[in-house]
C-alpha cells in the first residue's frame, strides 16, 4: 500500500514537473517568438531608415544644386517637405527616378534657367547617368563633366555656352553614348577626346562656332547622329566619316573630301611655289615695318602709363599756376581729335542720340554730352584702347575706357552681362557706372580712383620722388585683393575666372591705400579670337599648354600680382627677356638662395623691419604657391585667402634693426622700370 501511495505520489509529482516542463517549453517559445518579431521590426525599421535617408541626401543635393542656379521658377515643387522621387515615380518636375527612389536623371528644360551647373554638388548624385539643360540662357564656358564619370548622356544644346572646350574635357567618359551641344556659341577646336568615347553613338555640334580641322573619329559602332554643319571648320573629312551625308558637314565654306566637293590637289605647281615664296617674302618684310611701328608705338604708351604716370593733384596743380596746357584727349565715342571741346561743338547734334546705360540705380545721371563737355586727359592705353579721365562740369571726376575687341557675344547678351557685373558691390571692387554699346566699339564708364593704379605706385613713382608703398601698406592691398576675388568667385560662380585679368595696373588704390579691382568678369564678352592676345587669363601655364582656363586661372595671376608687390619688379620684364610666360618672376624668386631672399628679392623700399621678416617670407610662399605651374598641384582661390589671412601685420619695433634700410644704398634703390 505504502508502495501504491509512494507511486501515486511520485505519478503526481511527474506530472506537476512535466507541466512545468511543459510551461518552460511554452515560455521559451513565445520568447523566442518575441524576439524573432522584435527582430523582424527592427530589420523593417532600418530598411525604412536606409530608404529614407538615401531619399533624403538626394533631396539635399538637389537642392543645393538649385540654390546655385539661377531664375528657378519653374523649380517650385522641388521642397525640403517632399522627396524628389517615390520610387520610380518623380514627385519633382523635370527629375527622372530608378526602381529604388535613386535619380537617374535631370530633364530640366526650357526653363529659362542660368547660374552655374555646379559639377561639384551634382557628383553627389551617385546613380545620375543623364542630365539634359536644353533650351535654357546657360552661358559661359562649358561645364568640366568629368566628375561626372558614370553619365551616359549629356544635353546642352540651345543655351549660350560660349569658349573653346579644352581637348580633354570628356577624356576618360567612356559610358558616354549622346554628347549634344548644338546651337551655343563654343569656339576653338573640337575636343579630341570626344574621339576616345568608344560608345558615342550620338554627337550633334552644329550651330557653334568651332573652327579648325574635324578630329578623326572612329567610333567602333559608328554614328546613329552626327553633325557638325555650320560651324567654320576646315580641311578634309577624315576618314572615319567619309560616307555621312553632305547634311552633316553643310555650313562649313572651307571643308571638303567625303560627299562635300573634292579638296584641291596637295601637289603645288613649281610657278605657285615660287609665287608662294614672293609673297612670304613681301609679307615678312611688312611685318617686321609694322613691328617696328608697334613697338615704338608701345614704348610710347608704356612711358605714359609707368615711367611717366598721370600726373598726380600736385602736378596738376603747378600746371595750372604755371599755366601750362593740360594733355587733352579726343573726346571718348567720337573720332580722335586733340580737343574734346571742338568735337563737342562739331558734332552736337549726332552726339544727342548717343546713350548711355546706367547699371546702377543710385548714381547721379549724366549722358555722353556731359562727358563731350568735360575736360578730359589721357590716362594710359591698355591692351584694348585708352582710357580717358573725365572731371564732368557737375563735379564728379568718371574714367572712360574704350573697349575694341568687345563682340563675343550679341547687343542683348552684351546688355545683361553688363547688367550683372553692374549688380556687384563690394568695397574691393571699382563698381561699374554706366557703359556705352556700338558694335564697333563699347565704352565702360567707372569713377576715377584718387591714387590711380599699383603698377604706377609699385614701377612710377621713383621717377616723381613719391615715397614707395611701405609693408604694411603692400599687406594691405594683397588682402583687399583677396577679398574682392572672393566676392566675385562668389558673385560669378558661372565665370571660370571670375576675374580674368588680374594685374598691378587693373588694382587702383583709394585715398587710403584700399585696393579696387578693375575690368574684372570680362572674359565672357572678349572677342574669343583675341583674348589671347589681350587678357592675362590666357597668359597663364595652363593656357599655354593645352589651351585651358580654370578656376584656378586667376589663382596663378594673383600669384603674380604677390610676387610683383614683394619684390618690386614688373613680370613683364621677365617676358621682355624671352623666358616664356609671367610665371618666370616666380622661377626667378625660386633661383636665388633663400638666404639671400632678403638682399636679393625682396623689395627695399618696403622699409620692413625684423619684425617683419617671417610674415613677408610666408607672403612671398604664398605667392609662389599660387604660381604653381600644375593646375592641380595649385591651391584654389579659397586657401589662398585663408592663407593670406593669416599673415599678420606686424610693426616695426626695433627701427635700429631695420634690416631692409640698414643694407640698402641710394644705388640700391634703382628700380627695374620696364
Ligand atoms: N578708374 C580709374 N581710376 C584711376 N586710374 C585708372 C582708372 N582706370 C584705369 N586707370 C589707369 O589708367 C591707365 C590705363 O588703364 P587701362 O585700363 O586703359 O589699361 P591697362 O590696365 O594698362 O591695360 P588693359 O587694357 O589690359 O586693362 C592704367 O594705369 C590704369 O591703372
Amino acid at each position: 500500500m505504502q508502495r501504491t501511495y509512494t507511486t501515486i505520489m511520485e505519478h503526481q509529482q511527474q506530472q506537476q514537473r512535466n507541466k512545468k516542463n511543459i510551461m518552460v517549453m511554452m515560455m521559451l517559445r513565445a520568447s523566442l517568438l518575441s524576439r524573432t518579431m522584435i527582430l523582424f521590426f527592427v530589420l523593417v525599421l532600418l530598411n525604412v531608415r536606409v530608404a529614407s535617408s538615401a531619399g533624403a541626401s538626394d533631396t539635399e543635393t538637389l537642392l543645393k544644386f538649385k540654390d546655385s542656379l539661377k531664375n528657378t521658377d519653374g523649380l517650385t515643387n522641388w521642397k525640403s517637405s517632399s522627396m524628389p522621387c517615390k520610387g520610380a515615380t518623380a514627385n519633382w518636375v523635370g527629375i527622372r527616378c530608378d526602381g529604388k527612389g535613386r535619380v537617374w536623371g535631370l530633364q530640366l528644360e526650357e526653363m529659362g534657367l542660368n547660374g552655374d551647373i555646379n559639377v561639384d554638388i551634382l557628383k553627389d548624385l551617385p546613380d545620375l547617368r543623364t542630365i539634359s539643360f536644353m533650351k535654357n540662357n546657360f552661358d559661359g564656358p562649358m561645364p568640366d563633366l568629368r566628375k561626372l564619370i558614370a553619365l551616359k548622356t549629356v544635353y546642352l544644346s540651345d543655351n549660350k555656352f560660349s569658349g573653346a572646350i579644352p581637348p580633354d574635357w570628356f577624356a576618360g567618359m567612356s559610358s558616354l553614348k549622346k554628347v549634344h551641344l548644338a546651337n551655343n556659341q563654343f569656339t576653338g577646336e573640337i575636343p579630341r577626346s570626344l574621339t576616345g568615347l568608344d560608345k558615342l553613338v550620338e554627337l550633334s555640334l552644329e550651330k557653334n562656332k568651332f573652327k579648325g580641322k574635324i578630329p578623326d573619329f572612329r567610333q567602333p559602332a559608328g554614328f546613329t547622329t552626327f553633325n557638325v554643319s555650320n560651324n567654320k571648320l576646315e580641311g578634309e573629312i577624315p576618314e572615319g566619316l567619309r560616307k555621312l551625308d553632305a547634311s552633316s558637314f553643310a555650313g562649313n565654306e572651307d571643308l571638303c573630301g567625303g560627299t562635300l566637293k573634292a579638296c584641291p590637289s596637295k601637289k603645288p605647281a613649281t610657278w605657285s611655289i615660287v609665287v608662294v615664296v614672293i609673297i612670304v617674302i613681301v609679307t615678312l618684310a611688312a611685318i617686321a615695318i609694322a613691328a617696328f611701328f608697334i613697338l615704338r608705338c608701345r614704348n610710347k604708351a608704356s612711358e605714359s602709363s609707368i615711367e611717366a604716370p598721370p600726373p598726380s593733384t600736385e602736378t596738376v596743380q603747378n600746371r595750372s599756376v604755371r599755366n601750362e596746357p593740360e594733355q587733352q584727349a579726343s573726346a571718348p565715342g567720337s573720332p580722335e581729335n586733340s580737343n574734346g571741346r571742338e568735337v563737342s561743338g562739331k558734332n552736337n547734334k549726332a552726339d544727342q542720340s548717343l546713350k548711355l546705360s546706367f547699371v546702377r540705380d543710385d548714381r547721379e545721371r549724366f549722358d555722353m554730352q556731359d562727358l563731350l563737355r568735360a575736360s578730359a586727359e589721357v590716362l594710359g592705353s591698355g591692351c584694348f584702347g585708352s582710357s580717358y579721365k573725365a572731371a564732368l562740369l557737375s563735379g564728379p571726376v568718371m574714367v572712360v575706357k574704350r573697349y575694341k575687341q568687345m563682340n563675343n557675344v550679341g547687343k542683348e547678351e552684351f546688355q545683361e552681362h553688363m547688367r550683372r557685373i553692374g549688380r556687384l558691390a563690394h568695397p574691393n571692387l571699382l563698381p561699374l557706372v554706366a557703359y556705352y554699346y556700338k558694335k564697333e566699339e563699347k565704352l565702360l564708364i567707372s569713377d576715377h580712383v584718387q591714387k590711380g593704379s599699383l603698377a604706377v605706385h609699385l614701377h612710377g613713382h621713383q621717377t616723381v620722388g613719391q615715397p614707395s608703398l611701405d609693408w604694411q601698406t603692400r599687406l594691405k592691398i594683397v588682402k583687399g585683393v583677396a577679398q574682392g576675388l572672393r566676392y566675385l568667385y562668389h558673385e560669378l560662380p558661372s565665370l571660370v575666372a571670375p576675374h580674368g585679368h588680374l594685374k598691378s595696373s587693373n588694382v587702383l588704390l583709394n585715398e587710403s591705400y584700399e585696393p579696387l579691382l578693375s575690368d574684372y568678369g570680362l572674359i565672357p564678352v572678349v572677342t574669343q579670337e583675341h583674348a589671347h592676345t589681350l587678357m592675362v587669363a590666357y597668359k597663364s601655364p595652363e593656357y599655354m599648354q593645352s589651351k585651358r582656363i580654370t578656376k584656378k586661372t586667376d589663382v596663378w595671376s594673383f600669384g603674380v600680382l604677390i610676387l610683383e608687390i614683394l619684390t618690386g619688379k614688373l613680370p613683364t620684364n621677365f617676358l621682355q627677356h624671352g623666358k616664356g610666360s609671367e610665371e618666370d618672376l616666380a622661377s626667378w624668386v625660386n633661383s636665388v638662395p633663400q638666404d639671400e631672399w632678403f638682399s636679393q628679392v625682396f623689395d627695399r623700399d618696403m622699409g620692413a623691419g625684423k619684425n617683419s621678416e617671417g610674415e613677408m617670407l610666408k607672403l612671398l610662399n604664398i605667392g609662389l604657391g599660387c604660381c604653381e605651374g600644375e593646375v592641380e598641384k595649385r591651391w584654389d582661390l579659397k586657401e589662398v585667402v585663408e592663407r593670406i589671412e593669416e599673415v599678420k601685420e606686424r610693426d616695426n619695433i626695433h627701427g635700429d634693426e631695420d634690416f631692409l634700410s640698414s643694407c640698402a644704398s641710394e644705388g640700391d634703390m634703382t628700380k627695374i622700370v620696364g
